[in-house]
C-alpha cells in the first residue's frame, strides 16, 4: 500500500502540474512514443535466484499493469527451460508464473524469453497456451542464425516476436547490423541491442542502435536493454531512444541481474521531462516500485565491487551469483573471478568456467 495520504497526493498533483509546465520549456527531443517492457519478473529472477512465488508475481503484475506498463516479461532468468542444475532451479515452474501473470494483467501483454538450446519449440507453444503473447528470442550477438527456426515457429503461431542480441558491447555496430538482418529475415519484428554486461558507454549505444536501425528500418523496430553496472542505465537508454530505439526495457527498482537493469521508474520520469510518451503514470509507478516491487526483492540491486567489475570487465550480468558462489566455495576473490571471466570473454552458458577460474585462483593463492 502507498504511504501517501490524500492531502499529500493533492500537493503532489499540484507540484506535478508545475513539473509538466517546466517540461514544456526544457524538452530536447519531442514526439517520441516509446513502448516499455518491464523485466523484473525475468531479469530480476537472476537476483531472486529464481525463487518467485505465485503471490509475488500477482502483486507485481497487478501494480505494473495498473500504472500502464504495456509489456511485462515473465520467465526463468535464463529463459524458458532455464530451471536446471547449471542455471539454478525455479521455486515455481515458469509456465505457472506466465499463466498467473496473463490472468492478472488487464491491459499489459505478457512476454517470455527463450534462448535456443536452453528452451525448446515445445516450451514456446506451452508459453503461448499459458497466455504469453510476445516471444523474445535471445542469442549471443554473433549467433543470430541459431534463432531462425524459433522465429519461424513463433510467427506461425501468431506470436509477436523480439530478438535479443546479447553482449552487444563485444561487437561493432556493423556486425550487429548484419546479425539483426538475420533475425529480421527469420521473422523477428523488433531487434534489441542488449547491453548484457552493462559495459556500453553512451555513444557506444547510440552507434549500435543507429547501425541496426539503418539496416532494418521499415521492416522491424529497434529496442534497447540496459544494465546498471557502470551506473549508466538511464543515460544509455536516453541515448538509445534518441538514436531511434522505440522499444525500451528496464526493471522497476532496477530489479535485475548484476547491478540491475535500467530503473524503469526513473526512465519514465526522465521521459516525462523530455516530453516523450510512455503511457505510464509516474506517480503510480514510483509507488509500485517502493511498495510492491521492493518488498519482493531479496536486497536492493547496488553498485558494489562485484557489479562494478562486471561493467568494467564486460561480464554477463547473470554471472554475478554464480561468481559469488564460486568465490565463497573456494575462498577466493569474486571480483578477481569476474576480471578473469571478462579477459576470457565468457558468454552465457559458460557459467561452469567460473568454477575453473576460482580453482585456478585458489591454486595460485595456495602456491
Ligand atoms: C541469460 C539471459 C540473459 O539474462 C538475457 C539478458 O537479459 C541479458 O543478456 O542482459
Ligand atoms: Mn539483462
Amino acid at each position: 500500500m502507498s504511504n501517501v495520504t490524500t492531502t499529500e497526493t493533492n500537493v503532489l498533483a499540484r507540484r506535478w502540474a508545475d513539473v509538466a509546465a517546466d517540461n514544456q520549456r526544457t524538452e530536447q527531443t519531442t514526439g517520441l512514443d516509446l513502448r516499455l517492457t518491464d523485466t523484473c519478473l525475468r531479469d530480476g529472477s537472476h537476483h531472486k535466484r529464481h525463487q518467485f512465488v505465485p503471490q509475488e508475481v500477482r502483486d507485481i503484475v497487478g501494480a505494473l499493469d495498473a500504472s500502464g506498463i504495456p509489456v511485462i516479461e515473465v520467465t526463468h532468468g535464463d529463459g524458458l527451460g532455464g530451471s536446471s542444475f547449471n542455471y539454478g532451479f525455479s521455486k515455481t515452474p515458469e509456465q505457472e508464473l506466465i499463466k498467473l501473470a496473463a490472468e492478472t494483467a488487464k491491459r499489459a501483454k505478457i512476454a517470455f524469453l527463450m534462448l535456443p538450446g536452453v528452451g525448446t519449440k515445445d516450451d514456446i507453444r506451452a508459453a503461448q497456451d499459458n497466455g504469453g503473447q510476445i516471444c523474445r528470442i535471445a542469442t549471443h550477438c554473433t549467433e543470430a542464425d541459431t534463432s531462425r527456426q524459433h522465429f519461424k515457429l513463433a510467427r506461425e503461431l501468431g506470436l509477436e516476436t523480439v530478438g535479443f542480441l546479447m553482449m552487444s558491447h563485444t561487437q561493432s555496430p556493423e556486425t550487429l547490423a548484419k546479425q539483426a538482418r538475420i533475425m529480421v529475415d527469420a521473422g523477428c519484428q523488433c531487434v534489441y541491442v542488449v547491453d548484457s554486461a552493462g559495459a556500453l558507454i553512451m555513444e557506444g549505444v547510440g552507434d549500435r542502435v543507429s547501425a541496426v536501425l539503418a539496416e532494418i528500418d521499415g521492416e522491424a523496430t529497434v529496442g534497447f536493454h540496459g544494465h546498471e553496472n557502470l551506473g549508466l542505465g538511464v543515460a544509455n537508454t536516453v541515448v538509445a531512444a534518441r538514436a531511434g530505439a522505440t522499444q525500451i526495457d528496464g526493471s522497476v527498482r532496477r530489479f535485475g541481474a548484476g547491478a540491475g537493469n535500467t530503473p524503469l521508474e526513473a526512465f519514465i520520469g526522465v521521459s516525462d521531462k523530455l516530453g516523450w510518451s510512455t503511457g505510464v503514470d509516474f506517480l503510480q509507478i514510483v509507488d509500485a516500485a517502493e511498495d510492491v516491487v521492493r518488498p519482493v526483492m531479496p536486497e536492493e540491486c547496488t553498485l558494489n565491487r562485484m557489479t562494478l567489475m562486471m561493467g568494467y570487465a564486460g561480464v554477463y550480468s547473470s554471472f554475478l551469483k554464480h561468481a559469488g558462489n564460486a568465490a565463497d566455495r573456494y575462498g577466493v576473490s569474486g571480483a578477481q573471478i569476474l576480471l578473469e571471466a571478462g579477459a576470457r570473454k565468457l558468454i552465457g552458458g559458460q557459467e561452469d568456467q567460473l568454477i575453473d577460474i576460482a580453482l585456478m585462483l585458489k591454486a595460485k593463492q595456495d602456491a
